[in-house]
């Protein structure tokens, strides 16, 4: 064994420290850095040596950093002969620190950055290679010989009789599962039994859209261990609306009857957990894709308990909430379960809140988890439902975070080397390589092509005299004012943008506001008491809560007209009138009682228990309830609502997610009406601010962000406040202005070339905002696609003619037009 021969770097002469490690940057620079897989234990004299443990050696000029497999440094070393360590090779040794190492190989600049030889062999060798992709959608052929060897001619006969698809693998429109590779044959089929085609029941499957029957094949892939062997857990994280759940009773239906080897089904019993808003709409579900006699599916509440479940052969399925779970623990831990499936799982991105720590106790390998939401943004989170479906696939915490998270982070931070940035970038995408195998996202364009019509009207509306004044008098205070000088602490800007957007909603619930203050003064709350300062003196002197109007808001008097005019010109048609607040809901539902309008409703206080109930009779086209008043934090997720066609949307959240998630509720798969968005601002107000927030942020293509951010997650910079604190008066549209748009308002075509638009309205916005960076004045940008209309114009459409009387501007889009409805 050849023994490089290493100065040892503190007997060196060594130049002044400031100096050194200028010029070692200076040196490295030249350098190209070498990778070495190698072994290590403490330097001895010893002739047999004890490794402790494989390691990763970096050797770049005169230095050396060394590794542990979870990418920890555990020795760095500097001083060497760079020719000396440019020539390492297999089976050399080497002194670093108090640490002697042996080259076991070279390890490539790839490998390295992709961070492959941190894994131990995980998404690398043991990928299965994927069935799918050999033989997807084919039908069956002769079981392998080798693996179903009857002994005699008796059996033979026997097997092939007794082993037989459920389904005819060669029906015209059939889904056949893939059939296993050898590999998986060897380690699931040791007793050779003959391989049956599995067959999606042809009773769901003319049903599917081709996006679902994909999305049924890589469930079943991962669940039976054929894309990464050893493990079984998925990720289907396809864009709300898609049909997760389709796929998901498509997939039980199948693995509960139907098995590979020997028709044996593959799994015995499966638990969904899930919101307990949906438990009743995933029965409806199964029973709206197998009929109610095929499968008997068990639901957990009050009244049924996890016991009769245990006790009654009859039921195959369990639909439980979170919140029962932890409940019912117990039970669920006696029952042997085969397949995990956690709708809205991204809800699990917590392993430290009980519900996730008791369903990560279960024993169930099989393990899936739905989400609509978007995974990846928060590096951390994602390990945790990694972990959950297929623990230990990205190793410890620790090591994870040294290996992704760590350099990802880094190398996007504005101070990243070009080495960091590169290394982060590889990393990252290593990562989705390896996460890509178990995790399936689809996005809503797939589907548009199957939907009617849909089109998107923002309604700015002229706030009123009363609104005007209010307005200007918050501005003017104190709070305010402090808050531009960013002097006060506990913060204060939460409460001037909740007074400004109470205001534009309704000045009644400003007053009331008032009016609790007044009779309920607490010290703590003094910014609150100084911001409505003087107030109550622009309401008339008789205002009361009781007794307000619609024409005391510019958002309500559109409403109010717009009712009625859908009302008259469709009089079938049914809506959703959403608001993300209860107070702001009474106004709505005192509104409707006043025109005599039917409603329904739910919100946060709607019993659980009650809520499918209330959604399937509205659904009911035989129902006569004109609206459906809706709560969006209450029942935004996963209600489907297309027993109506026309959404409005009362006011604007700042999370750009919320007013997605709500307005997916009407346009989804099954409507069949051309659905009308209406959403609402107020004109130069505040709503307008967190309009362009939103699309700035998203585009207006609807890409979903985390649903749990609130205002009170976001930052505000002394600059963002005070473009958020200024009135515009004069202006007819903000929105429109920041466009620079030269259509005057009369813009009834669509954009020619996207390409231009960037340039085009690239330069506007320094006005107002903090820097106006590319990205944001593109996406922007997308509203020049859209029709522009100001309260003047004709805009040829009997709806806005209708209603535009205190409409300043309008933007309009639709998509899919050519659709038939
Ligand atoms: N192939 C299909 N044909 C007709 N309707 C379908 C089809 N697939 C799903 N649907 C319907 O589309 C609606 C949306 O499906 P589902 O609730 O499963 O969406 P999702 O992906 O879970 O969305 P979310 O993330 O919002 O929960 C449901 O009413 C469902 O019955
Ligand atoms: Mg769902």
């Amino acid at each position: 064994m050849k023994r490089v021969n290493i100065p040892k770097a503190d007997l060196m002469l060594k130049p002044t420290p400031e100096i050194a490690r200028h010029k070692e940057e200076e040196d490295e620079c030249d350098y190209l850095a070498k990778y070495f897989s190698v072994v290590w234990c403490k330097a001895s004299k010893k002739k047999h040596k004890k490794w402790e443990g494989d390691a990763v050696l970096i050797a770049k000029g005169k230095s050396v950093i060394l590794k542990d497999m979870e990418g920890k440094d555990i020795g760095r070393g500097t001083g060497y002969k760079s020719k000396d360590l440019e020539s390492l090779g297999e089976g050399q040794t080497l002194i670093i620190g108090g640490k002697e190492i042996e080259v076991m190989g070279i390890i490539s600049a790839e490998e390295f950055n992709s961070g492959k030889c941190f894994q131990n062999d995980v998404g690398t060798s043991s990928i299965v290679p994927t069935a799918s992709s050999q033989c997807s959608l084919k039908p069956f052929c002769c079981p392998l010989k080798n693996l179903c060897n009857p002994s005699t001619k008796q059996n033979l006969l026997k097997d092939s009789q007794n082993y037989k698809p459920r389904h005819d693998p060669d029906a015209s429109n059939s889904l056949v599962m893939p059939r296993p590779t050898p590999d998986h044959q060897r380690i699931f089929n040791k007793a050779g039994i003959p391989v049956v085609d599995v067959v999606v029941d042809p009773y769901l499957v003319n049903h599917l859209r081709p996006h679902q029957k994909e999305g049924i094949v890589f469930l079943y892939e991962c669940v039976m261990g054929m894309r990464l062997s050893g493990r079984f857990g998925a990720i289907l994280a396809d864009e709300m609306g898609l049909g997760k759940t389709l796929q998901c009773i498509s997939l039980v239906w199948t693995l509960l009857h139907q098995g590979l080897y020997g028709c044996k089904p593959i799994i015995k019993k499966a638990l969904i957990v899930t919101p307990g808003s949906l438990v009743k709409n995933w029965k409806k579900e199964f029973q709206k894709w197998l009929g109610s006699e095929r499968i008997k599916v068990f639901t957990v509440d009050q009244d049924n308990k996890v016991e009769e479940f245990i006790n009654s052969p009859l039921y195959s399925v369990l639909i439980i909430s979170y919140e029962m779970v932890l409940r019912s623990l117990d039970q669920i831990q006696a029952i042997e379960f085969n397949l995990l499936i956690c709708d809205e799982g991204h809800r699990l991105k917590n392993s430290s809140i009980k519900t996730t720590s008791a369903l990560i106790s279960l024993p169930c390998e099989k393990r899936i988890i739905l989400t609509g939401t978007p995974i990846q943004n928060d590096l951390q989170e994602f390990y945790a439902l990694i972990e959950f479906v297929n623990p230990g696939i990205l190793g410890s915490l620790s090591t994870y975070r040294k290996i992704y998270e760590e350099p990802v982070i880094r190398s996007r931070e504005p101070s990243a080397t070009k080495e960091e940035k590169e290394l982060g970038e590889k990393r990252a995408a290593e990562l989705t390589r390896l996460t890509g195998l178990f995790i399936l996202r689809r996005t809503q364009e797939i589907i548009n092509k199957f939907l009617p019509p849909k089109k998107e009207t923002i309604l700015f509306c002229r706030p009123t005299v009363l609104q005007l004044g209010l307005y200007r008098k918050l501005l003017r205070s104190r709070v305010v004012r402090s808050c531009l000088q960013g002097v006060l602490e506990n913060s204060p800007h939460l409460i001037c943008i909740g007074a400004l957007k109470k205001l534009c909603n309704h000045p009644c619930l400003l007053f009331k506001a008032i009016k609790e203050k007044e009779s309920n003064p607490t010290c703590d709350e003094c910014e609150e008491s100084n911001l409505y300062e003087g107030l109550r003196d622009i309401f008339p002197e008789d205002y009361t809560f009781t007794t307000f109007t619609e024409t005391d808001s510019g958002k309500l008097q559109v409403l109010a007209k717009l009712l009625e005019t859908i009302c008259e010109l469709s009089p079938s048609e049914r809506i959703v009138l959403v608001s993300h607040y209860t107070q702001t809901l009474n106004i709505l539902q005192d509104l409707c009682k006043h025109y005599g309008y039917s409603y329904t409703r739910l919100d946060g206080h709607t019993p659980i228990s009650q809520r499918q109930q209330i959604v399937d009779s509205f659904n009911n086209k035989f129902c006569s309830t004109f609206i459906f008043l809706l709560s969006s934090k209450a029942g935004g997720v996963g209600l489907n609502l297309i027993g109506a066609s026309h959404l409005i949307l009362y006011d604007i959240d700042w999370n750009p997610a919320t007013d997605i998630q709500a307005m997916a509720r009407v346009w989804r798969d099954g409507q069949k009406h051309t659905v009308h968005i209406y959403r609402l601002l107020t004109t130069g107000s505040i709503e307008e601010k967190i309009y362009q927030r939103q699309i700035s942020k998203q585009g207006l293509s609807g890409a979903v962000i985390d649903l749990s951010k609130t205002s009170e997650h976001i930052r505000f910079s002394t600059e963002e406040l005070r473009n958020l604190f200024i009135l515009h008066e004069d202006s007819n549209c903000v929105t429109h202005d920041l466009l620079e748009c030269n259509c005057m308002g009369k813009k009834d075509h669509q954009y020619p070339s996207p390409e231009k638009l960037s340039v085009y309205t690239g330069c506007q916005h320094g006005q107002y905002q903090e820097k106006a960076d590319a990205k944001k004045s593109l996406s922007m940008s997308q509203l020049m696609q859209w029709k522009h209309f100001s309260g003047q114009h004709q805009t040829l459409d009997p709806f806005l003619e209708r209603i535009k009387k205190h409409i300043s501007f309008i933007f309009q889009n639709v998509t899919n037009p050519a659709t038939p409805t």
